[in-house]
């Protein structure tokens, strides 16, 4: 799998008043981005399909424990980076999260009326999607990547929620035998690195890591993982390099380290994301997911990033626009998907 930097390039396609993109995801993904515009009345809602999309079948097990719930769960980061900042965008949306007690993990929103919140943290929020404990959530786009794994059951309703912005980013001392080394081209070209003496990588992303690493050309690796403070393990010779979020740039210059070219893995700030499933099965999920999203649009109007995006590897992901398109509340909505290029 190719993981890129995210670099969506939108198009628009005048005539029926569509655009499409890039995908933010690998190559070898096949997420499709469906944005729908609730202010643009006139336009019927038009779905584009590129015939070179990687459609699979679609498996058709439900998952009781969605079906069983009566209120749709979103997830939210109950610490950390993204916590207040979360709750800040809801609130700029009128959509005002009452906890009983800041201990207490469940929360409701009384603009929505079959919502539960609960708080967790943004891995596990990722985890019990995944698990159809939660049906939506919201958490950094690399958490989802990593967590996620792939796994097509994830949708990226809001893929820019314009905050928690930062790269997963690959970096190498600015001294010693990487001191010229200025791409990921010339760091696999380097001879150092043989199966007896990989280069040591530290990183917290050891499902992108790899990915990555491979990509690039560089079959001897080796990952060493930690929960902080990894900009330390060159200097410490724990090892050759790090793969760390990083967004000022500020801890890895202070540890002596570069990004180099081709560096990026991907760019992230905060998503909404949910369960396909969920979607297709929860009980007032679509419309709940309706609900935020226009609250979303009326507050991201400004720079108008307004997304919708399915999983594509499968013909589901039709299945889920059409599903979408065809609630009466989303009538008359303007589709933008985003596919590879
Ligand atoms: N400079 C940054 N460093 C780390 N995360 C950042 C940065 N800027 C934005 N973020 C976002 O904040 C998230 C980290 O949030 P938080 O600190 O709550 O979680 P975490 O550290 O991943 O959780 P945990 O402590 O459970 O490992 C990242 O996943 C990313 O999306
Ligand atoms: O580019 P910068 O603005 O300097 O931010 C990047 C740093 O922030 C994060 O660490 P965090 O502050 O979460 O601490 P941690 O290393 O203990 O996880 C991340 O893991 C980097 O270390």
């Amino acid at each position: 799998m190719s993981i890129s930097p995210l670099q969506p390039k939108v198009q628009q396609c005048a005539a029926a008043s569509l655009s499409y993109s890039t995908s933010l995801f690998p190559s070898s993904s096949s997420f499709r981005i469906i944005t729908l515009r609730p202010s643009i009345s006139s336009l019927r809602p038009v779905v584009c399909r590129f015939s070179q999309s990687q459609a699979s079948v679609v498996d058709g097990r439900i998952d009781t424990r969605v079906s069983e719930r009566n209120e749709v769960r979103l997830g939210l980061p109950s610490k950390g980076r993204m916590a207040s900042d979360t709750l800040d965008l809801l609130k700029d949306c009128q959509l005002s999260v009452k906890q009983v007690n800041p201990r207490q993990y469940v929360a409701e929103i009384p603009q929505l009326s079959n919502l539960e919140v609960w708080f967790q943290r943004p891995k596990d929020i990722v985890r019990k999607l995944l698990s159809g404990d939660l049906d939506l959530g919201i958490v950094g786009f690399d958490t989802v990547s990593e967590y996620g794994k792939g796994n097509e059951d994830l949708i990226l309703v809001h893929d820019a929620l314009e905050y928690g912005d930062c790269r997963l980013s690959f970096a190498i001392p600015n001294y010693g035998i990487f001191e010229n080394v200025k791409s990921m081209r010339e760091l696999a070209q380097m001879p150092q690195w043989t199966a007896e003496k990989p280069l040591r990588v530290a990183t917290g992303f050891t499902y992108l890591g790899p990915k990555f690493m491979k990509e690039n050309g560089l079959e001897h690796v080796i990952f060493s993982t930690a929960d902080g403070a990894l900009e330390a393990a060159p200097a410490m010779g724990i090892a050759d390099a790090i793969l760390d979020l990083v967004s000022s740039g500020t801890t890895l210059r202070e540890n002596n380290l570069k990004e180099i070219e081709g560096g990026v893995v991907l760019e992230s700030q905060a998503v909404l994301v949910a369960s396909r499933k969920s979607l297709m099965q929860q009980k007032g999920a679509l419309d709940t997911t309706h609900e935020i999203l226009e609250r979303l649009e009326a507050h991201l109007r400004a720079i108008g990033q307004f997304t919708v995006t399915a999983n594509m590897r499968g013909s589901s992901a039709d299945e889920v626009a059409e599903r979408v398109l065809s609630q009466p509340s989303l009538s008359g909505l303007q589709v933008r998907i985003r596919t590879e290029a």
